[in-house]
């Protein structure tokens, strides 16, 4: 469904500065898949997505899209694809059926048909009762399942969604995946969907493969259970008198299956953080070694491990804590800004944009 090998976008910001937002990300996506792309800030999902779903060129590399070159048949992948863009639909003014039925017939649908699809679509996404209002009129989720449902007009087979629940709070975050995962199967064959977040949760629970991306690379790719299992581990807090600390994390540091320890303590108390592969399996073994060393452990806590620790694992920091700071290298060091450039494709996605 998806094909790119090293698809590389360059934004050519002054003279002596040059953006590499997207750095030669090679993937192939197959048909029926729903893909989460994680990453900080500025680390190259939009752009990468914004190629794919041919908005803007890539500087070199190729993409294939539903069975079409980004490149050479840009028209050909735009009537295959569906996108929600971060912006969101535009007609503010408009009714909501009237811009559903619109957004039909852009796509070549004849009237009585686009509309009804777009009752259809309204039914689908639980709107039928905001069907005659305005669209600036509705609430934040709303609107958000009014920009899936125009970016389902056309019934496309692969569906590309950045950000689709950014401002929502949780029941409506909740409600929106109910209705895409809904729609997803509806459809006659089973809908491929290529999402950008930052929520790690719905990564974890909804993807079933995570794409994490940093300063415009791919740098890994699995289902959240292997990201997890293989490059973070379960993690073990001991806690220990503050004198005891040093001695429990070289205890530790032995103990079969451990990948990583920290200490931390304070006048009360120490905290050994153990990264090790079956936390809840070598537990007993780690308590009988520090029983052994003389070392009494007061508490113990075992956590799985969650993306962010995936991401951690990976780079070193934190995907929480990595914001716009973090931004992609430039030829003249750290760039963030991206908003303000001379480049010629510098404007924000739209919805107009994909149906121009
Ligand atoms: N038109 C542009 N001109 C110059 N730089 C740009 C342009 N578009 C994006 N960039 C820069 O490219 C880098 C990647 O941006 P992109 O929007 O793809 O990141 P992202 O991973 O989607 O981030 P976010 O999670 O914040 O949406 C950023 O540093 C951004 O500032």
């Amino acid at each position: 469904m998806i094909r790119t090998h090293a698809l590389t976008k360059d934004f050519v910001v002054s003279r002596t500065r040059t953006v590499h937002a997207v750095r030669g990300i090679s993937l192939d996506v197959e048909p029926g898949e729903l893909v989460a792309v994680l990453g900080p800030n500025g680390a190259g999902k939009t752009t990468t997505l914004r190629m794919l779903t041919t908005l803007i060129p890539p500087t070199s590399g190729t993409a294939e899209v539903a069975g079409y070159d980004v490149t050479t048949h840009p028209d050909r992948v735009r009537a295959a694809i569906g996108y929600v863009g971060q912006g969101g639909a535009g007609g503010a003014a408009q009714l909501v059926r009237d811009e559903l039925t619109a957004q039909g017939e852009i796509y070549g649908l004849d009237r009585r048909t686009a509309r009804a699809r777009a009752f259809e679509l309204l039914e689908a996404l639980d709107l039928t009762e905001q069907a005659d209002r305005k669209v600036e009129s509705l609430s934040g989720g709303q609107k958000r399942r009014l920009d899936v449902a125009v970016g389902l007009v056309h019934e496309p087979s692969l569906l590309f969604l950045d950000e689709p629940s950014t401002g929502l709070d949780p029941h409506n975050r909740a409600n929106l995946w109910e209705h895409i995962l809904r729609m997803r199967t509806a459809a006659a064959e089973p809908m491929t969907i290529v999402l950008t977040t930052h929520y790690l949760d719905e990564a974890d629970t909804f993807a079933e493969r995570v794409l994490v991306v940093d300063h415009g690379q791919v740098i890994a790719d699995d289902t959240a259970d292997a990201l997890k299992a293989e490059l973070a581990g379960d993690l073990v807090t001991l806690r220990v008198a503050p004198q005891h600390a040093a001695e429990l994390a070289a205890v530790a540091e032995r103990a079969p299956g451990t990948r990583s320890v920290r200490t931390t303590t304070d006048r009360t108390e120490g905290t050994v953080e153990i990264r090790i592969a079956d936390g809840p399996g070598a537990t007993p073994g780690l308590l009988r070694a520090a029983d052994a060393a003389g070392l009494p452990v007061r508490r113990v806590d075992v956590a799985r491990p969650t993306l962010d620790d995936v991401f951690l694992g990976l780079t070193g920091r934190s995907l929480r804590e990595t914001a716009v700071a973090d931004g992609p290298d430039s030829e003249a060091g750290e760039d963030s800004t991206g908003a303000t450039t001379s480049s010629s494709d510098n404007a924000g996605p739209t919805k107009k944009e994909v149906l121009a």
